[in-house]
């Protein structure tokens, strides 16, 4: 997938010299936005694992920006720019429904037009989500007895909750289902994540270098690899870089928490019902919180991790990428989560490419 990347730059990058002006092959340089290909790069990678199946969302940002148009086969989702913007919004939008009452929804006049437009994405979002767990749950009727099944996630939830389901009728597997929640979000929160690394990255060069030093020990330049576990872990360095990027930065500000039952708390006496907000951003910059806490702490944390080194590994080992303007500060929208809208950069083949 990364190879895939790599190839639309290249060829975003040809179309912008005639073959004369390229001395060879690794000469070329292009400015992008990096949070708009992050969001799609991570997009395509968590469909990949939920689903088994492709959905090409840079293919179609790719379009967006060159004459010449790539076509892929079975796309999974019909207009794919809006299935990415969508989860953004929905990821983004949610969080106004727990701060703004009934009454502020319905009839505030500048909140009620926000909120009309985040229902209907939301029913996007559902009947998308739908679409896919209905398609899948007809090829696995579908299958001869004795067929291989996918090693998919959502093939996996299906097969388990209709095992539940033959147990306990009232079970049944639908979007809601937080085991459908890495589709509506983490590639959200991997691409920030990744936009908010670079944007620290190319601000603390020593810091960069430092990286790009570990990385080729564990992965010689100009010598084929395969991003496998047991190497990625040994990138010590990066992993802590990112975990202070995501402390300094963390995607989440507000982790709610709700008590069914009265209790003691801080020395105070709660209510049953009570919401709490824990603002973990801006108040306490010592805490690394940037995946929750306790019983309900992120569960995909080490595979988010994991999917961002590999990045790491192959956006900073292969590249040169330096922000257009340094003096430019994050380009973000917040709720109660942060959102990196842009992040301008140059990227060009490091002369020692991996
Ligand atoms: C950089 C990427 C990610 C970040 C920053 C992130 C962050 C978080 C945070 C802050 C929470 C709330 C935790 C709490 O309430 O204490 C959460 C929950 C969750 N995350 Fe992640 N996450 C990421 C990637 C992933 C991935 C890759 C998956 C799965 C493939 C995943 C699955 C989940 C699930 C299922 C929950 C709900 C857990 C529960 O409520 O019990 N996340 N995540």
């Amino acid at each position: 997938m990364t190879q895939e990347l790599e190839g639309y730059w290249k060829s975003l990058e040809n179309l912008n010299l005639s073959k004369d002006n390229l001395k060879n092959v690794n000469d070329w340089q292009i400015e992008i936005d990096m949070a708009e290909w992050a969001r799609r790069l991570t997009s395509d990678m968590i469909v990949i694992l939920i689903t088994g199946e492709r959905s090409y969302t840079m293919a179609s940002y790719y379009n967006l920006h060159s004459p010449v148009k790539v076509t892929r086969s079975n796309p999974l989702i019909e207009d794919l720019e809006r299935f990415v913007k969508a989860f953004s919004d929905y990821l983004f939008g949610f969080h106004f429904f727990m701060y703004f009452g009934y009454f502020s929804c319905c009839y505030h006049l500048g909140i009620k037009v926000t909120v009309k437009y985040l229902l209907n994405n939301r029913d996007y979002v559902f009947e998308t989500l739908d679409n896919i767990i209905k398609k899948r749950r007809k090829e696995i009727e579908e299958m001869p007895v004795g067929a291989k099944l996918g090693h998919d996630m959502l093939t996996s939830f299906l097969i388990i909750t209709n095992i539940e389901k033959d147990m306990n009728q009232e079970k049944n597997f639908s979007k809601d289902d937080i085991s459908i929640r890495p589709m509506t979000d983490v590639k959200i929160r991997m691409a920030n994540t990744f936009s908010f690394l670079t944007y620290y990255i190319c601000h603390s060069p020593h810091v960069k270098q430092k990286m790009i030093d570990e990385i080729e020990t564990i992965f010689p330049p100009n010598t084929p690899y395969n991003l496998n576990y047991v190497d990625l872990i040994k990138l010590e360095y990066c992993d802590a870089v990112m975990n202070e990027a995501s402390r300094i930065m963390s995607f989440a500000v507000d982790i709610p928490r709700y008590i069914p039952n009265s209790c003691e708390l801080a020395g105070y006496q709660w209510e049953a019902g009570t919401m709490f907000h824990m603002n973990i951003n801006v108040g306490n910059k010592v805490s690394f919180i940037p995946f929750g806490g306790g019983l309900r702490v992120c569960p995909g944390r080490k595979l988010a991790m994991i999917e961002l080194i590999s990045l790491v590994v192959v956006i900073f080992g292969k590249y040169d990428v330096e922000l257009v303007d340094m003096n430019a500060p994050t380009q973000t929208k917040s709720s109660a989560i942060i959102i990196c809208e842009e992040l301008p950069v140059r990227i060009r083949p490091r002369k020692y490419s991996l």
